[in-house]
């Protein structure tokens, strides 16, 4: 065979690309690896629709609260996954105050428990836990009445049972559980264990207690003030303390006791000048209202009368002075205390104030002030007569208006001559009610533990991100995609002059 014998042979060879059927076999192929790669894509995205749901209940002493929670089923274990859902605040008072009438307690829970049955899809009804949790108010009641705390706890859990959720327990958790859980979500919702950035302490304020939940780097000398925990990978060392009778509405009792107790032998009608109430502000009182709590010590010569008149003074100075006087910082066996003889290293870090700390430095618009402005303007708040306040506040609950010049100044005090926050440290005070769209509270952190959704070691995290995953795939398929164009082009030039010549 000839030299050009042996081109023309070649040239046979390669022309045979562009026959029609290696074209549409070759497009098929393209195609085909496009939709293996799709499949594929498909086939290892998590299936986000699927969502789990998880209910707790928190039972505090001034309400009960329904939250829901839900997170991709297949992520359970990667921190901000689990969002708040849904909440739903049930009618009337807490569960504490259904210690006469048990049965009450769970009756209580109906309406909120039918939402939680409509906003879960009913195919996750089963699988879905439902817990509560009992805070202050049923602390005391169990202090108070052992056997009237076992009924209404035994009354709610009969009421949850009778729904199609998974029952998984009604029980009064502790003050460390409260903090802790509170500190957990908090800093799981910032996620901060994921960042090295640090963790941010917790600070709830209840109608019954008030916890302070942060991670010390000093030596904690009580060993009941110290949590360690481990979670993805980090150790945690936290100091946590929570104030039974500290929650406002307790001290609110406690102050009018200091204030009541001098006058108690007094013949006539007893009139309480109260400098934490507003000017105008005068309402008849009854004792048993400020004597009916384990907190405030039980004085039986009140019975000879049955209700004093409180009558507010407006004096923001005198305010202050009478709250400080709740704290008894004359004793501490420790090097360092808060209050009462409590061991507390000094404050570190940022701080989320919630609950009780927001709804009150909120209404008054203190949340973002200093100190000392602070200070200033609820002063000026307090001497606001009773009339122009509730003139400029119609649709406020007269109850909570009464009480906010109070709970503001509690708040100032408890922070600053309790917890010793400065000048200087207030400013890593951030009042929140809400991370996201889920509520600051020990709820979400009770549910996580309890599930077993926060786990000890970080999660083996995949080669690349979800979103990284599926680009490079397009690219690459596109790629092989365009090298075979690329090489359809690339034999069929050549055979242009070659193919004239052999025709
Ligand atoms: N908009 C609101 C809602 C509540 N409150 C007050 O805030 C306190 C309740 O705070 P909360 O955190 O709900 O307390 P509980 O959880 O019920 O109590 P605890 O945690 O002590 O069991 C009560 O004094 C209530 O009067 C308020 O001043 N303004
Ligand atoms: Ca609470």
């Amino acid at each position: 065979m000839d030299e050009q014998q042996q081109q023309q042979q070649e040239m046979k060879v390669k022309n045979s690309w562009h026959r029609p059927q290696i074209i549409v076999v070759t497009a098929l192929i393209a195609v085909g690896i496009i939709i293996m790669v799709a499949i594929a894509v498909v086939q290892h995205k998590p299936l986000n629709q699927k969502y789990k749901y998880g209910i707790v209940l928190d039972a505090g002493s001034s309400h009960t609260s329904v939250y829901i929670y839900e997170w991709p089923a297949e992520k359970e274990n990667n921190t901000g996954m689990v969002q708040q859902k849904h909440s739903c605040n049930v009618k009337g008072k807490g569960i504490s105050s259904y210690s006469g009438t048990p049965h009450k307690a769970g009756e209580s829970l109906k309406e909120c428990m039918d939402e939680a049955k409509k906003t879960i899809p009913k195919h996750r009804h089963q699988e879905t836990p439902v817990y509560l949790g009992a805070t202050a108010g049923m602390r005391l009641l169990k202090m108070d009445d052992n056997t009237a705390s076992e009924k209404v706890l035994k009354s709610v859990a009969t009421s949850l049972q009778s729904y199609p959720f998974s029952y998984e327990g009604a029980r009064i958790i502790s003050g460390q559980e409260e903090g802790a859980f509170g500190w957990i979500t908090v800093n799981y919702l910032s996620d901060n264990f994921r960042k090295a950035s640090g963790t941010v302490g917790a600070l709830d304020l209840g109608g019954a207690s008030t916890q302070i939940t942060f991670v010390s780097r000093q030596e904690l000398e009580s060993p009941d003030n110290s949590i360690d925990f481990r979670l993805y990978g980090n150790d945690y060392h936290l100091y946590t303390h929570s104030f039974l009778c500290y929650g406002k509405d307790q001290v609110l009792k406690l102050s009018l006791e200091k204030q009541i107790e001098p006058k108690l032998d007094m013949t006539d009608n007893i009139i309480l000048e109260d400098p934490c109430f507003h000017p105008g502000y005068i309402v008849n009182k009854s004792f048993q209202s400020v004597f009916d709590s384990p907190c405030v010590k039980k004085i039986n010569s009140f019975l000879g009368q049955q209700s004093f008149i409180h009558k507010g003074l407006g004096d923001w100075n005198k305010c202050h002075e009478a709250i400080k006087k709740v704290f008894n910082t004359t004793y501490c066996r420790y090097s360092r205390c808060s209050f009462n003889d409590i061991f507390q290293p000094p404050v570190e870090g940022r701080f989320g104030a919630f609950s009780a700390y927001f709804f009150v430095m909120n209404f008054l618009n203190l949340t973002t002030f200093n100190l000392e402005e602070a200070k200033k303007n609820l002063e000026t708040y307090c001497t606001t007569s009773w009339d122009t306040l509730k003139q400029k506040h119609p649709k406020v609950k007269e109850k909570y208006l009464a009480e906010y010049c109070f709970s503001g100044t509690y708040i100032i005090t408890l922070l600053e001559d309790g917890y010793r926050f400065t000048n200087e440290t207030w400013e890593n005070i951030d009042f929140i009610k809400k991370i996201g769209d889920s509520e600051a509270g020990w709820t979400l952190g009770y549910m996580l533990n309890l599930t077993n959704m926060i786990p000890a070691e970080a999660p083996d995290t995949p080669l690349l991100p979800y979103g990284g995953y599926v680009m490079l795939m397009l690219i690459l398929s596109l790629l092989i995609f365009v090298f075979f164009i690329l090489g359809y082009i690339f034999f069929r030039r050549p055979s242009g002059p070659t193919h004239k010549e052999i025709i």
